[in-house]
């Protein structure tokens, strides 16, 4: 198994460039982020280069207070295709494999007409860059749009673009639906990236109602050979929660 840091939620004391080489020291095989747009994207390339980790995603910006995402929302297509531009260019100067296009708080049939849209948009536009989609849970972010993966299925076929994944996070996936490795089974041809925390505490990935050992060994006959994306949040001392990534490594 192999494993992305989360910045978003690790190492958050530090500047991105050196919570990027905490992540190279404490052994992870790649990073990615939440919104890093207030960091030039040169530091963050360099740090890149110096560790040798890659950069595997970063999220289109929530956009204004008590937003969580604008491709979703009718009426601010411009807004949208201009957060989407924004990610875009921020993953190509630090070579991201993937952008996370967000949704936001939104409901109906033209909410789901304006997400179709940007994420035609944003397909076309990537440059061979994968485009994912996550599903939210309801407690974290109520309102979200796209909430399950049935709907991102849906989505997924409607918008029939190669390079438009869904962001399997099953922290999320185990809050809203639950059956977490019949989902990862059933839906692997449409996965792109897979995110975990434990649940429903959303800490380090060794506790809660979600037995990982058991996932890591349903992702290894899978072949799932990408790094799964730690993203959970663990308090102040992030070295401090890494015992579950030696344990799973040494599968
Ligand atoms: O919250 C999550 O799970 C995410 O992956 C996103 O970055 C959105 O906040
Ligand atoms: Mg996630």
């Amino acid at each position: 198994m192999r494993f992305s840091a989360n910045l978003g939620f690790l190492w958050t004391e530090l500047t991105l460039p050196n919570a990027i080489r905490a992540a190279a020291a404490a052994g992870f095989d790649a990073v990615e982020c939440h919104w890093p747009y207030d960091v030039p994207a040169d530091d963050v390339a360099a740090a890149l280069r110096e560790t040798g980790l890659p950069m595997l995603g970063l999220n289109t910006t929530r956009g204004g207070p008590g937003e969580n995402g604008l491709s979703a929302l009718p009426g601010r297509r411009a807004e949208a295709r201009a957060a989407i531009d924004q990610a875009l260019a921020y993953a190509q100067a630090t070579d991201a494999a993937a952008v996370h296009v967000m949704a936001g708080f939104a409901q109906g049939d033209a909410a789901h007409a304006a997400f179709v849209d940007a994420l035609r948009y944003a397909c076309d536009a990537a440059q061979g860059r994968v485009i994912l989609i996550e599903p939210l849970n309801h407690y974290d972010a109520p309102g979200y749009f796209l909430r399950t993966t049935a709907q991102a299925e849906a989505i997924i076929a409607e918008v029939g673009a190669p390079n438009l994944k869904l962001m399997f996070d099953c922290y999320h996936v185990q809050l809203m639906e639950g059956d977490v490795t019949h989902r990862l089974v059933r839906l692997l041809p449409l996965i792109g990236h897979v995110q975990v925390a434990s649940v429903p505490d959303r800490g380090a990935p060794d506790h809660g109602e979600l037995n990982y050992p058991h996932v890591w060994e349903v992702l290894t006959r899978l072949d799932w050979d990408a790094p799964v994306g730690a993203e959970y949040k663990p308090g102040e001392d992030t070295d401090a929660t890494l015992g579950w990534l030696r344990g799973a490594q040494a599968r």
